[in-house]
């Protein structure tokens, strides 16, 4: 029989129930004891639910307070030797999570323990924790061993799970080493992280366990042909161990291609690919299975918000089961849901206000039940599912032939498109010097990069204006104040090219979703993000398009309060479409040309009125990129950029931005970009990227950050002289911008001002030195 399974279900809960226990436990207003027991209830809950939709093989320790990585760490007792003298428990783990900063007392010294690192998982944009690795590290398991004590949990309400494992490959190769440690090889750490994987796995298994499911997402990298060795080696030794568990080994998020080499020698019951992401690898995997294993596949979009389209993912599945049969299919999401929302049950405002679109829709519990139809239809014919398989069909066809989803104007606009649109008028240098002569600023320019702190009075006016409480009227009169002191504080600071502020914008993506036709927004579409962080992506659900102007009314009124030039702010095409889920019915790149179209008008129109200096932002740029480099191809995110730009004079100076990536491995595609001014975060990057662009030959103007922007602290004048001195040495003089990493959004006016007053005062010093 083919078995309807899931990889990880939403830990947040329905109604963000652990995001809101957790943040009350933080604040004093919780205990250990009132956090254990939310979780306990939403796993039983979700445990529960999963079962009624119809699965049949339902995961265990997939929850998590924090991440799921960190809990890994911690049940393998890697921890970062500044935390190990707290308690193990809930606190401890928040602790490394988030760091502890407490000022001293008349009793104690101050503490300052700094965070573990965090870092996006894959190409997503769920964050999880480094693990740290030193040069003696050991590991063993502690007095709580979580993935046991929740496959105990579930069992003793009499549902039988699958526990999930983070595979020791993934673990040690996705960690880092330690401060304190040095030329670690981390894959020499496999000889002593085995013994305790096989010490887990035999309490699983005397548990009751039997199948269990390892996820090793490092499968879906390019690895080096010694690391697919050591997967043969490392899963022989491990399932010899425990021979009555059944391992499927999971990957996702793209295509395992050689390395699915090691799979049929390796003793591993089964496989788990992502078949949404890359439906063609279906044949090679199949060629690649011993004659007993397990193919799972991942046929339900886990990244995703859309209703399946059954018969398609059934012609998948039946290509499997007519080659293996079916007690060797499973049919799963194409990875964990946890990057999915959690139901439709609360989406109220859709389900009455937009019944077409919310018909399209399936958050993880709808996308459960849809595996049990897929399951149902293999085993026992598509007529025993013919009413499901219809309703299926019929939203499918809705959609598809939707009215609302497609704009003949747009896609016509699409068509005419032609190369001169992708070009500016005059190449760089010559651009560089009609812009300077037309207007004039100091060497080393000092500027930002756009928000201001969104302070406590902001947001409650937003609040309130979203409510209802006051009206549009006197909420624009509120932003217009802000505009208003943002602007004589950057005046009084000495700043060259100023900003608005962005005090109008909750969120960088969502302001423009807001204001494009072919988005809309959810009531309770929430993902995680990080920690208790949510996030809940705009919707693109139809042919994107400007009806009215967005940024025009602010970028003005803040240029009509100052002599200096106003530079116009606004979020590029490639990180409205990164940070939105997105329409799965027509390429990404037709959805990311609209979106630069609709750009292209503002930037016109910005110029239109006035504005000379105009910032397109791009801190998404790379997140688009498949897994593995021989797929690297950004020719249509550097396009959609540069339709969306080059549409002005030469006299205008475009701006762009982008943050907290590695760069240096698309340095080519952010030459193509053309933008006259990069402005780049690069406190991180330790002037890395700087090498790069000198060696390559970046002849544009740029402005590496001086200061990271994430920490209080207020950077000294002499420490960020240091750092603009060694730009110098790569960067001429004349193409030096002077700013800080990112936007300010996030900090105080206190820490703002005297940061800004210091960075103004470097850009000072250095006109003082000569050329
Ligand atoms: C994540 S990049 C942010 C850029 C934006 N203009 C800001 O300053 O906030
Ligand atoms: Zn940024």
């Amino acid at each position: 029989m083919v078995q309807a399974t899931n990889l990880g279900f939403p830990r947040i809960g329905a109604q963000r129930e652990t995001k809101k226990i957790v943040e009350a436990f933080w604040a004093g207003k919780a205990t250990e004891q009132a956090i254990d027991e939310a979780a306990i209830k939403l796993r039983a809950e979700n445990w529960a639910l999963q079962k009624a939709q119809g699965l049949s093989q339902i995961p265990s320790g997939d929850f998590s307070f924090y991440d799921h990585v960190l809990d890994h760490s911690v049940m393998f007792n890697v921890i970062p030797q500044r935390f190990r003298h707290l308690a193990d428990g809930h606190k401890r783990n928040f602790a490394i999570g988030r760091g502890i900063q407490k000022p001293a007392t008349e009793t104690q010294p101050k503490v300052d323990l700094e965070a573990q690192e965090m870092k996006k998982w894959f190409d997503t944009n769920y964050h999880y924790i480094v693990p740290e690795f030193e040069n003696n590290q050991s590991f063993h398991l502690g007095q709580k061993i979580k993935t046991l004590d929740e496959f105990n949990e579930a069992k003793a309400l009499g549902i039988h799970t699958r526990p999930v494992v983070l595979g020791p490959l993934t673990f040690l190769l996705l960690g880092k080493t330690a401060k304190n440690s040095h030329g670690l090889d981390l894959i020499s750490l496999l000889p002593k992280v085995l013994p305790v994987y096989e010490e887990l796995f035999a309490k699983l298994a005397h548990a009751g366990a039997d199948w269990i499911q390892v996820d090793e997402p490092i499968l879906a990298l390019d690895l080096a042909p010694q690391v697919v060795a050591r997967f043969q080696e490392t899963y022989a030794r491990l399932t010899a161990a425990a021979p009555s568990l059944k391992f499927l080994i999971a990957t996702y998020f793209g295509r395992i291609g050689d390395n699915v080499s090691f799979i049929k020698n390796s003793g591993v019951a089964g496989l788990h690919v992502d078949l949404v992401r890359n439906p063609e690898q279906l044949e090679s995997v199949l060629a690649n299975l011993s004659s007993t294993q397990v193919l799972s596949l991942g046929l339900v979009d886990g990244r995703n918000i859309w209703k399946t389209n059954l018969a398609n993912a059934l012609k998948i599945a039946e290509v499997a089961v007519k080659a293996i049969g079916t007690e060797r299919v499973f049919v799963a999401p194409s990875c964990s849901l946890l990057h999915a929302p959690v139901t439709l049950r609360f989406e109220k405002r859709l389900a009455s206000k937009n019944a077409e679109l919310f018909d399209w829709l399936a958050y993880s519990e709808e996308k459960c039940k849809e595996l049990h139809i897929l399951a149902q239809a293999l085993n026992n014919g598509v007529e025993s599912v013919q009413a499901e398989l219809a309703d299926n069909a019929r939203s499918i066809e809705a959609r598809r032939t939707s009215a609302h989803t497609t704009n003949s104007a747009v896609r016509e606009r699409l068509e005419a498109i032609v190369p001169d649109q992708l070009r500016r008028r005059s190449v760089f240098p010559e651009r560089q010097q009609t812009q300077h002569k037309a207007l004039p600023l100091p060497e080393f320019p000092t500027t930002t990069i756009g928000s201001f702190p969104q302070t406590k009075e902001i947001r409650l006016a937003r609040a309130k204006f979203t409510k209802g409480e006051i009206d549009a009227a006197a909420y624009h009169e509120f932003i217009k104040k802000e505009i208003a002191y943002c602007v004589e504080e950057q005046e009084k600071l000495k700043l060259d090219v100023l900003v608005h502020g962005e005090a109008e914008r909750n969120d960088m993506v969502a302001y423009f979703g807001e204001r494009l036709e072919g988005y809309i927004f959810s009531e309770n579409g929430w993902i995680a993000s990080y920690g208790s962080r949510c996030v809940r992506p705009p919707i693109i659900f139809g042919d994107v398009h400007r009806v009215n102007p967005m940024t025009i009314t602010e970028t003005v009124y803040a240029q009509s309060l100052t002599s200096k030039p106003m530079k116009g702010m606004l979020t590029g095409p490639v990180t409205c479409l990164q940070w939105s889920f997105v329409r799965d019915d027509i390429p990404r790149s037709v959805v990311c040309t609209q979106l630069a179209l609709a750009i292209r008008d503002e930037v016109v129109d910005l110029e239109k009125a006035g504005i000379v200096h105009i910032q397109v932002d791009e801190p998404a740029i790379r997140e688009g990129l498949p897994l593995r480099s021989v797929d690297f191809d950004l020719q249509w995110a550097v396009d959609a950029f540069l339709l969306s730009t080059t549409g002005v004079k030469d006299e205008t100076v475009i701006h762009t931005h982008m943050c907290y990536s590695d760069f240096q491995d698309i340095f080519q595609a952010i030459r193509r970009m053309d933008a006259d001014v990069l402005t780049i975060e690069n406190s991180k990057s330790d002037m890395r990227i700087l090498g790069a662009f000198s060696t390559h030959g970046y002849n544009a103007e740029i402005g590496p950050g001086v200061f990271d922007i994430h920490s209080p602290r207020v950077p000294s004048i002499q420490e960020m002289k240091e750092r603009a001195d060694a730009m110098l040495q790569y960067i001429p003089r004349r193409n030096l911008w002077i700013n800080p990493d990112c936007g300010l959004k996030t900090r105080g006016w206190k820490e703002v001002r005297e940061s800004l007053t210091n960075l103004v005062a470097v850009a000072e010093a250095l006109r003082a030195t000569s050329a």
